[in-house]
């Protein structure tokens, strides 16, 4: 068992990943006591009778009080709530981070309400699923994974380091990146493949010419990825969607460029462009199962896998 990087870790939000971290929290032995804290008193409930902490609260306030690191993990469009409550109770010298989404706005909405002496470290594990609450969660969903750190300029290093060394604990390796930069990284990386596949497993659905059963029965295993994704949490992608609107819209505009081309080729029978397009892609992907990653294995994204 590690020995403990913070006393006291309160947790606000307890769906898959506040559950994720209070069962590695747990097994490493990272933090001496758990507080939970949650909007909903069936989410608590659901918490408690999984034993996730050692106190639970419908009061972020109450959580966090003696807390040394607290860890935001609600959807991005409740952080100024949340850090409007937990704010007039934070301990001096308190880190506080989050695991959104999206990182401009969780800074716009918080960092107002967060009083000068405690360190806000926001932060993004690049590791989940499709699935949500505190059932959901499982301790090794940040093992070899991504967690990327976005500290403004002036933000105590120590503090940073500390954090940093919590989520090596936790398994994954740690980058620190601009707030602004990040948000557009993720938003090809996921939010657009998030978004695309909801669009398209609706348009499959809305089609009147074939029956439900046949994009079952049919499904190819393209498909099925897709309505994976399509069946992540509604609360969720809104408000990731509504929190970076314009890296989104940036990124959904050349999309929809590519795409228009793309169709001009087949209109047109342009079959040397789409070989093209096409190879092109091809090396893409072979470039990066040739760096060891294999891109359709379930375990595709863990840094370093090779099986
Ligand atoms: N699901 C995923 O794959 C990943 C999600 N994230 C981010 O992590 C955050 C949490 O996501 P999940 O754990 O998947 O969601 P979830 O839906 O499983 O859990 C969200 C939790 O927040 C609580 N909550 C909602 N509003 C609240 C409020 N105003 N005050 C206090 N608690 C509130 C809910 O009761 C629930 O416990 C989101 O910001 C999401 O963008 C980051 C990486 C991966
Ligand atoms: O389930 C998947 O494939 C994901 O892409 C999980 C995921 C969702 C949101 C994030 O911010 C990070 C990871």
């Amino acid at each position: 068992m590690a020995t403990p990087i913070y006393d006291r870790i309160a947790l606000i939000g307890i769906g898959l990943i506040g559950s994720s971290l209070a069962r590695v929290i747990r097994e490493k032995g990272l933090g001496n006591e758990i507080s939970i804290a949650t909007r909903s008193a069936e989410t608590l409930d659901e918490a408690r009778r999984l034993g996730l902490g050692d106190s639970y609260s419908t009061a972020a306030a109450e959580a966090v009080r003696d807390a040394d690191l607290v860890i935001v993990s609600v959807p991005v469009g409740a952080s100024e709530s949340v850090a409007k409550e937990i704010s007039g109770a934070l301990k001096s010298g308190a880190t506080v981070t989050d695991v959104g989404s999206t990182k401009a706005s969780v800074v716009r909405q918080m960092a107002p309400h967060l009083p000068a002496d405690v360190h806000f470290v926001p932060g993004h594990p690049i590791a989940g699923t499709e699935q949500s609450g505190p059932s959901a969660g499982f301790s090794t969903l940040f093992e070899g994974r991504w967690c990327i750190l976005t500290p403004e300029p002036g933000v105590e290093p120590d503090a940073v380091a500390r954090l940093t060394r919590f989520w090596e604990a936790c398994g994954s390796t740690v980058e620190q990146m601009d707030k602004d930069h990040h948000d557009m990284v993720l938003a090809i990386v996921s939010h657009l493949p998030h978004i695309i596949a909801y669009n398209i497993v609706g348009t499959a659905d809305d089609l009147e010419t074939v029956t439900k059963s046949e994009v079952i029965k049919y499904s190819a295993s393209g498909f099925r990825d897709f309505t994976r994704l399509a069946a992540s949490d509604p609360i969720m992608w809104r408000d990731v969607c509504l929190h970076n609107k314009d890296a989104i819209l940036e990124m959904l505009a050349r999309f929809s460029e590519d795409l228009s081309s793309l169709q001009r080729a087949i209109r047109w029978g342009d079959g040397d462009k789409l070989f093209d397009i096409f190879s092109h892609t091809r090396s893409i992907r072979r470039s990066i199962v040739e760096a060891g990653q294999d891109i359709s294995a379930p375990d595709f994204g863990r840094i370093g896998k090779k099986d």
